[in-house]
């Protein structure tokens, strides 16, 4: 059955339309007094209030039944099918960040507004209570009820999505109050605090901290000025975690703080890799020990500190002796296992107030601070070299090695940290050259004859450059004809001065700093046109022997004029003999071993130089073709007069020699008895003074030419 419809009374639709701009101005001033709507533009304000008026105005034309209007009483009827302008207005409000309460604020202007320009437009106050000012109020409530609706689930969604965002990150989000307890968690600290976030307050993921964090919540809440720290806590699983937080104040709007919200963010990993990056710069990774950088940095600080007491401070400079072997011999990853166990060792001497270094390959420094007397250093510096030199047992085999020990003391020997450096090195390498497996004190005359070194290196360098060297010929003569059959070339060194440099004072060094190989290349680069020359001179094929230093078979330095070698080396084959110490051949590394080939396989002829006072293992002669062996001088100097011996030993040599089909020579023989005995002891051929010194091409070769030395 149908209901029966109200006649439309449309007197209040019309008053509305009518007086529209005289409400609105009136709402105006209302609304102006809620606080979200202060800082507004004014249409925008009235936009919203003039299009809900007229939807109820349209709605107050419509007929109603009677169920209609209970229903929008309670708010329960909906105006339209579609979005509603009160449900606009609601979701726009929620968006403008309108409280619930002042939206209901809003509506509530709107009425009385309605209501006071109603009642003051002269109606009888009977008609004031009739059916249109109810219908009024119906269908404002309805409004409102609407506009509350869509502001609600606006909000909701708001709020839902807010809460995605938040829990989508690993960051812990919260908002808390003035005393720390939890407003909103997110799900990242949510699952940290385990039961409901709301029973807990902000410190309980971090218990130890909650001094601290009490602290920065009142700070913040007191200046308004956003707090930062960091802490530390132990999580359920026992992992300790860094977190770096931030707080924030919430200020209302009447400027007070009761809430403030921030993040924590777990910063383990980055601490980790900023520890890392830490360690790389200022720790080796192979021993774990401070590398040369830290290490300046130490010495440097304990410099300047044991400047402001009365100790001094020691310098240890330490150099393994024979770690290439080590290396060569069982491989580079026992030298390293080596390197770290040496450094333990070295650690295990010291006090945890010293500093044990690794500041090269198998060069550790140690800084001895407070040191009341020297005498303890020494002390400690002898258990350091019984350390090194104890055997180290490494993936089952025993590897030895030795220290050589340089030291020098501050204040004494340099106030700077560099010069104590430099100090104590020049010290270890006086300790390494006295014969290793010891140490050196520094002392002035180090540093001097370091000096001296190091311009000789500079000079030398110099020289070559300047072609200051020069290349002359000792004959080697034939015992048996006394004729001239071959030379040796041997370097000297000729200053701007006219001076001679002799070779026991650069070749040395040269070895040292690797400048023998282009030394011996330069060497070879003239013996082989003279060897030319000479045979051109003769009519025969001329044999020069040029030396090769172990060191320019080893050295990777000179690997670039090892192949201009081979070039020349290729042309003239036997005409060139290379000298060699038993110690080359001794170096079972395949470097040496291809060397060695490659001048095989050229023609060239072998010798050994300084036969007898090597390693004598001779193993190698059955493995190497050799050709000649030379007899040491030192045993030719005293066969005839101090040591009998070495008439033993040359008979020995020369014996052996024939039976292995090689030939012998005889070097540094100077008298005509010691001439006489190598040849009636069946040497081959003979070098030394009395003969001839080593001399230019030119005299040589009036040398040769005249047929005998
Ligand atoms: N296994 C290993 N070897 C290294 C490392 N760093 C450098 N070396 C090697 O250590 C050696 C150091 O050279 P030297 O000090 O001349 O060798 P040494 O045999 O101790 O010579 P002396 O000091 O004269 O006794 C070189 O052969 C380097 O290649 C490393 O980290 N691991």
């Amino acid at each position: 059955m149908n209901e029966p419809l109200h006649k439309p009374e449309a007197r209040i639709a019309r008053f509305i339309r009518t007086n529209l701009p005289a409400i609105l101005q009136h709402w105006d001033e209302f609304a102006r007094t809620i606080p979200a709507a202060r800082h507004m533009p004014a249409e925008r304000l009235r936009d919203h209030a003039a299009g809900i008026l007229a939807a109820i105005a349209d709605d107050l034309d419509q007929p109603q039944s009677a169920s209609e209007q209970a229903d929008k009483a309670r708010g329960h009827a909906k105006l339209h099918q579609a979005d509603t302008q009160a449900e606009l207005h609601g979701t726009g409000r929620m968006n403008d960040g309108f409280s619930a309460n002042d939206t209901v604020a809003e509506f509530r202007a709107l009425r009385a507004s309605v209501m006071r320009l109603w009642a003051d437009a002269d109606h009888a106050a009977a008609e004031l209570a009739n059916d249109d000012l109810i219908r009024f109020n119906e269908s404002i409530d309805q409004a409102l009820s609407e506009s509350l609706q869509a502001y609600f689930i606006e909000k909701d969604e708001v709020t839902h999505r807010f809460d995605t965002l938040l829990s989508s990150t690993p960051d812990l989000q919260y908002i808390v109050d003035v005393d720390g307890n939890i407003l909103y968690a997110n799900q990242a600290l949510a699952r940290l605090l385990g039961t409901p976030a709301s029973e807990h307050r902000l410190a309980d993921f971090c218990p130890g901290y909650a001094a601290q964090l009490g602290r920065d919540l009142h700070a913040v809440a007191e200046t308004r000025a956003t707090g930062r720290g960091e802490l530390e806590c132990i999580l359920a699983d026992g992992t300790t975690h860094t977190y770096r937080y931030i707080l924030m104040p919430v200020i209302n709007q009447d400027g007070t703080v009761d809430a403030l919200t921030g993040t924590a963010r777990n910063i383990s990993e980055l601490k980790a890799s900023e520890a890392q990056i830490l360690r790389n710069a200022y720790y080796d990774s192979l021993t774990g020990l401070p590398n040369r950088i830290l290490f300046r940095e130490r010495l440097e600080h304990d410099v300047r500190r044991a400047a402001r007491t009365e100790f001094a401070l020691a310098l240890l400079f330490i150099d393994l002796d024979g770690f290439k072997e080590v290396n060569d011999r069982f491989g580079h990853d026992t030298g390293d296992l080596l390197l770290q166990q040496c450094a333990q060792r070295l650690q295990a001497c010291v006090r945890a107030t010293d500093t044990v270094a690794r500041i090269g390959g198998d060069e550790f420094t140690v800084i001895l601070n407070e040191v009341s007397r020297i005498a303890f250093v020494e002390v400690l510096v002898c258990q350091i070299l019984a350390e090194l030199a104890r055997p180290f047992s490494i993936a089952g085999k025993e590897v030895r090695v030795s220290g050589s020990i340089g030291i020098t003391v501050c204040p004494q020997d340099a106030h700077q940290s560099e010069d104590l450096l430099r100090n104590a090195d020049q010290a270890m390498f006086v300790a390494k050259h006295a014969g290793r497996n010891r140490f050196s004190y520094f002392t002035p005359d180090i540093r001097d004859s370091a000096w001296a070194r190091l311009r000789v290196i500079d000079e030398l360098r110099q020289a070559l450059a300047r072609c200051e060297l020069q290349v002359h010929y000792q004959p080697i003569v034939d015992l048996a004809s006394n004729a001239i059959v071959k030379a040796e070339a041997l370097v000297r060194w000729r200053r701007p001065d006219g001076t001679l440099v002799l070779p026991q004072q650069f070749i040395g060094v040269a070895e040292e700093t690797g400048l023998i190989g282009e030394i011996d290349a330069w060497v070879l680069s003239q013996a082989v046109p003279c060897a030319m020359r000479l045979g051109e001179l003769t009519g025969a094929p001329f044999q020069i022997s040029v030396n090769k230093s172990p060191a320019g078979f080893m050295s990777r330095l000179i690997g670039h004029t090892w192949d201009e070698d081979m070039a020349l080396l290729d042309r003239v084959g036997a005409r060139i003999a290379v000298e060699i110490t038993e110690g080359v051949l001794l170096d079972d590394s395949p470097g040496v071993r291809d060397k060695l080939a490659r001048l095989q396989r050229a023609g060239v002829q072998f010798t050994i130089d300084d036969f007898g006072i090597g390693y004598s293992s001779m193993a190698y002669l059955n493995k190497f073709k050799v050709d000649f062996l030379k007899i040491d001088q030192s045993f030719v100097k005293d066969m005839l007069t101090t040591n009998p011996n070495s008439q033993i030993f040359a008979e020995t040599i020369i014996a052996m020699a024939h039976r292995l089909g090689l030939k012998v020579i005889a070097e540094g023989v100077e008298t005509v008895g010691q001439r006489d005995w190598l040849r009636q002891a069946g040497c081959d051929y003979a070098q030394g003074f009395l003969f001839s010194p080593a001399t230019t091409e030119e005299r040589f070769a009036q040398l040769l030419q005249a047929g005998a030395a």
